[in-house]
């Protein structure tokens, strides 16, 4: 569904990203791990087409990306659910999930806004509230169930567990496990490297803009390397 190759990005003439393969399957949870600073999150905006590549490729669904603004990228169905949540706090929470459907203006969009309430029913109960109200496990919710509305076949989630408590991180990693029901494919990039492997297929680890190790998520998990690096046991 989703192929990069050999990407590179730069900030001014700093090159942070130094040639990136990855692959991302129909169906699957894919995760990207890796320290504070290695590089995910500009990955990430490399490939919802917010940052420009310095080199190599972005593939999806067999199109090449290249030169598609990040509006249109949403439209093919690749949405980015941004680090930080960035939602709109002085709008309700209803404004901000229809903002996610901006593309759509068909009868879809309430039956879409229904499927969110169900997902996460504490959105339901403040759906006419301020989201800059709403608790940070919440707003979380709400970035990724906007993301949603855009109608994804591909979700690119950044740190959803950033700042969060554990018991809600866990939720938060439910839901994104719930995801393949609704044959939504996930690159999911994170810090807390356990919780991403747990709910993942195949996990791939970047250090300093680099691939240094991939493959099957509990292989992952089981290596010592990863264990001593990353999971700290
Ligand atoms: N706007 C920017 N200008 C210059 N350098 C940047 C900018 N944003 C990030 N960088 C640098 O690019 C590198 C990769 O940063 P990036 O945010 O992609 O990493 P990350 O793995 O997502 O880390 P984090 O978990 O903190 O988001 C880091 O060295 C960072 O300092």
């Amino acid at each position: 569904m989703l192929l990069v190759e050999g990407l590179r990005a730069r900030y001014g003439r700093i090159e942070v990203l130094h040639g990136i393969d990855l692959a991302v399957n129909s169906g699957e949870i894919v995760t990207v791990i890796g320290a504070n600073g290695a590089g995910k999150t500009t990955l990430l905006r490399c490939l919802s087409g917010v940052h420009p590549l310095a080199g190599g490729s972005v593939t999806f669904r067999g199109e090449p990306m290249s030169g598609v603004p990040a509006w249109r990228r949403v439209g093919r169905g690749l949405s980015q659910s941004p680090e930080g949540r960035q939602i709109f706090t002085n709008l309700t929470v209803e404004e901000n999930l229809r903002l996610g459907a901006y593309l759509y203006a068909d009868d879809r969009v309430e039956k879409d806004m229904a499927d969110a309430f169900q997902m996460f029913p504490i959105l339901k109960e403040k759906r006419n509230l301020a989201a800059g109200g709403l608790s940070g496990g919440q707003q979380q919710m709400l970035a990724m169930a906007r993301a949603l509305m855009g109608r994804p076949s591909c979700l690119l989630l950044d740190e959803p567990s950033m700042g969060l408590a554990p018991i809600i991180v866990a939720q938060i990693f439910d839901v994104v496990k719930g995801l393949k029901a609704l044959d939504v494919t996930v690159l999911l990039v994170e810090q807390n490297a356990y919780g991403a492997l747990k709910i993942a297929d195949r996990g791939y680890v970047m250090e300093t803009g680099r691939i240094t190790m991939d493959g099957p998520a509990e292989a992952l998990i089981a290596d010592p390397r990863i264990r001593e690096a990353y999971l700290g046991i």
